[in-house]
């Protein structure tokens, strides 16, 4: 080991941190408390809008009281109580890899170099056995009929270790449109966020977040997907939550895109649904 390394206990990376490396002598976490302007909505999924939070007086800020908010579809009690006591034991019985910012994780897709945008199938065996009748589930609303996941992360987030993560887009080189998580053992928050505001606003952080109910699945597309940020923040990690999220392949892997073969094999093992994690 060169001198000077740290040894770290978690799995953070860089500016990343959790409860469990920020031991006093690390001034990194400090980043985390810098908190600029920023103006909070709440989603609201029966009009499909953001809605400004009661108590805030923005308005004198040109802060409109509510815009629309396309991109979010949210599926309440997704999974039975039985189910999501069974899912979370099948996970259970893997290996949960220690993650960035506090938390654990199982993957079940191929190998992907992201910064080089390389992906291989190299060992993966597909997605597990208790994911087939999710698929077909979440499959029968119009929004996902012709969903075909070729990737599974489940991630485990403990307020112990102060599990979160950080605002991000998902890679749309080799993800496709739709983002779909199930959100299980705990209800908890996914933060949008929008860093330069709207046009029609001034320009502070837009924040808006969408309440996600134990047991409910959840899909970003669209601008949600694309445009706005999303966020898991440690305030609102409140018990033990676990979330299986399932990724599609981007055009450039399906049917007449430039590298379809490759996109069908590994479409192939992962709906086999006889995976073990990587
Ligand atoms: O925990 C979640 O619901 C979001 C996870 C996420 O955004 C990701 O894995 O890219
Ligand atoms: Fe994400």
């Amino acid at each position: 080991m060169a001198t000077g390394e740290i040894i770290r206990v978690c799995g953070c990376k860089g500016i990343r941190t959790c409860l469990r490396c920020e031991d006093g002598t690390s001034e990194k976490h400090l980043l985390q408390n810098n908190d600029p302007i920023h103006y909070e909505f709440v989603y609201d999924p029966v009009t499909q809008s953001a809605v400004l939070e009661e108590n805030a007086v923005l308005e004198e800020n040109g802060v409109r009281q509510s815009f629309q908010f396309p991109g979010v579809f949210l599926w309440e009690n997704f999974v039975s109580e039985d189910e999501e006591r069974d899912l979370v034991a099948a996970m259970d019985e893997n290996v949960w890899r220690q993650s960035q910012s506090g938390r654990r994780k199982q993957d079940f897709g191929p190998k992907v170099n992201f910064k080089k945008q390389k992906v291989r199938a190299g060992d993966f065996t597909g997605l597990p056995a208790v994911s087939c009748c999710l698929v077909d589930r979440m499959r029968q609303t119009p929004l996902l009929d012709s969903f075909k996941p070729v990737e599974q992360c489940n991630l485990d987030y403990d307020p112990i270790r102060g599990s979160a993560i950080d605002p991000h887009l998902d890679d749309s080189w080799l993800w496709g449109e739709h983002l779909v998580t199930i959100n299980l053992l705990s209800d908890t928050v996914l933060t949008m966020s929008l860093d330069q505001g709207r046009e029609d606003m001034d320009t502070g952080e837009l924040r808006v977040a969408v309440h996600l109910p134990r047991r409910s699945l959840v899909v970003l597309f669209g601008e949600a997907r694309h445009r706005w940020k999303h966020a898991i923040c440690r305030k609102d990690v409140h018990g033990r939550r676990v979330c299986c999220t399932f990724r599609e392949l981007s055009d450039e892997f399906l049917p007449g895109g430039e590298q379809d073969k490759l996109g069908s094999e590994l479409l192939d093992i992962a709906l086999k649904f006889k995976g073990t994690p990587l």
